[in-house]
């Protein structure tokens, strides 16, 4: 299996701003995908935003992902959606629009085949009015950037299976999304109803000379959008209504609702002198940035707060962060580790890069995160050695008794790290280890670590003597390695004696 997915082939109809989010989605999940889009520089507003969406994993995650699908571009929607297992239509927002195209994918498709519409707010009971097959649509409502926010409203019509809701969940939770199946049809769905009140509210307050563009967005980013990251908004007002919760809180802010608050009913007129006037402070609070670059600055700012969210709650991961911890597990289960490692040389067992959340107030990574991929490398040789998770759950494991950091030279953001790992010595409880790490293209050895690993009975909490099985994988690594030179910096200490510096 090359995909985590139950399915390996897509077809992506529209590659704009979100079928190529999707494209991209599917693509990094192993999943093939076959896209039609008539418009003429679709191949290179794809390869655009594929190539976003792979710095951004490359930033993301140090698990080990699949192998990328293959990307096909076709000549008619035909030749994309014939074998298809799932087809996700993502053309303009216009309903007779999307009811042909529709029309045209029912009549090509498998007769199985999944068929989500990315809508924003039009209702699937009119999209699949006329379709042959309407009980495998369904609307699957992502959210921009597709390949970074997981959320996806999973939405049926009236003729739509409840089989299709159940496989287009789980097909979307084995790639890591997250599909919210929404109970009721509704215009909008509940993400983009939530939006449009906001927004109907933000083009008052532009039209109104209440404030600019910048201060709008300022008072959100500074304040609630930091909040709606990692609780929302019930959660976050449970909270405000102190140690009294949510009953309190409606108490004492119920009857604003009744006051004069919001314009929400009233629809403000986009004349031509309001979109110019939002057009040009915009254009101002960009500074010259290209979209390209915005989109870039956005998905590492996207990065960083997953990040923080998988080290939320002491660990376990919160949110959007506990479900790409959740991935990353279900990546590092199915990743198999090389049946014939290179053993002339030290292993290679590490590829990743540094991410904007590993920089430190000096510009470069952080001291810690040289720990955190040398942590990875140790994990990346026990699970070559049979030590993974499963023998984990079942009681044993390595700890780490002591680690020698050296560091040797600057790593930069975004830059491709990769580390080695050589045996230096071992026995039935104990193992060795010297690792190198290098940065960059040509490479640039970067730092060095020293570690010395402790077999331990994990329910007994003592050490003890790994089992035949690990050893057995073990020794013929550190037969290999004894005959490579033993690295000079291994045993080595700070070294320093003692003197007196200051004055
Ligand atoms: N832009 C956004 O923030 C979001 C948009 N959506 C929804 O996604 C859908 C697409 O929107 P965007 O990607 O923003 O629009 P877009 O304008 O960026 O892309 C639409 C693409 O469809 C192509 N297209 C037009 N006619 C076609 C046809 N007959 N067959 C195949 N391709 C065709 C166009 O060439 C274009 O590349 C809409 O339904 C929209 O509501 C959903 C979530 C967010
Ligand atoms: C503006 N929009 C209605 C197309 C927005 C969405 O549908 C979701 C999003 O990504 O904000």
């Amino acid at each position: 299996m090359t995909s985590l997915a139950p399915l390996s082939r897509a077809a992506c109809i529209g590659g704009g701003v979100i079928g190529g989010g999707w494209i991209a989605r599917f693509l990094l999940a192993g999943i093939d995908v076959k896209v039609f889009d008539p418009h003429p520089e679709a191949q290179r507003i794809v390869g655009e935003v594929l190539a976003n969406a792979e710095r951004a994993y490359g930033l993301l995650t140090n698990a080990p992902l699949l192998p990328r699908g293959r990307l096909t571009f076709c000549a008619s929607l035909r030749e994309a959606v014939t074998d298809a297992e799932w087809i996700q239509e993502s053309v303009p927002e216009r309903l007779d629009l999307k009811r042909r195209v529709l029309g045209e994918i029912d009549a090509a498709a498998p007769a199985d085949a999944l068929i989500g519409s990315s809508t924003s707010g039009l209702l699937p009971s009119d999209l699949q009015a006329e379709l042959t097959h309407p009980e495998r649509l369904f609307v699957a409502h992502p959210y921009n950037p597709v390949y970074l926010l997981p959320l996806v409203e999973i939405v049926g019509g009236t003729a739509t299976a409840p089989a299709t809701i159940e496989r287009a969940k789980a097909v979307l939770d084995a790639i890591g999304m997250k599909g919210v199946v929404i109970a009721r049809e509704i215009e909008a769905f509940v993400g983009d109803r939530l939006l449009e009140a906001l927004w109907r509210e933000a083009l008052w307050l532009i039209k109104d000379d209440i404030c600019d563009v910048e201060t709008l967005d300022d008072v959100i980013r500074y304040s609630f959008g930091l909040r709606w990251a990692q609780m929302g908004l019930f959660q976050t007002y449970r909270i405000a209504g102190g140690e009294a919760g949510m009953r309190h809180f409606l108490a004492q802010f119920g009857p604003c609702l009744k006051w004069p608050w919001t314009k929400l009913t009233d629809v403000v007129d986009l004349d031509d002198a309001l979109v110019e006037k939002i057009g040009a402070q915009s254009d101002a609070q960009a500074a010259g940035l290209s979209i390209r670059e915005l989109e870039r600055i956005r998905d590492e700012n996207l990065v960083g707060i997953v990040q923080a969210l998988k080290a939320g709650r002491g660990g376990e991961g919160w949110g959007a962060g506990k479900l790409l911890a959740d991935f990353e597990q279900r990546l590092l289960a199915q990743a198999s580790p090389p049946e014939t490692p290179d053993l002339s040389a030290p292993l290679a067992l590490v590829e990743t890069r540094v991410s904007p959340a590993w920089i430190d107030y000096n510009g470069h990574m952080t001291e810690h995160r040289y720990l955190q991929v040398f942590g990875d490398t140790t994990d990346a040789l026990l699970r070559l050695i049979g030590v993974d998770l499963a023998y984990v759950e079942a009681g044993h494991s390595y700890y780490t008794v002591e680690t020698h950091i050296r560091h040797l030279d600057e790593a930069k953001l975004g830059e491709e790290l990769r580390s080695t790992c050589q045996i230096v010595a071992a026995d039935e409880k104990r193992i060795h280890v010297f690792h190198r790490l290098f940065a960059g293209a040509p490479a640039r050895e970067v730092a060095t670590a020293e570690q010395m690993l402790l077999h331990v009975d994990t329910k007994a909490g003592r050490a003890a003597p790994a089992p035949g099985t690990v050893l057995a994988r073990l020794r013929p690594i550190v037969d290999a390695h004894a005959r490579l030179d033993v690295p000079p910096e291994a045993g080595r200490s700070i070294g320093r004696k003692r003197e007196p510096v200051i004055a």
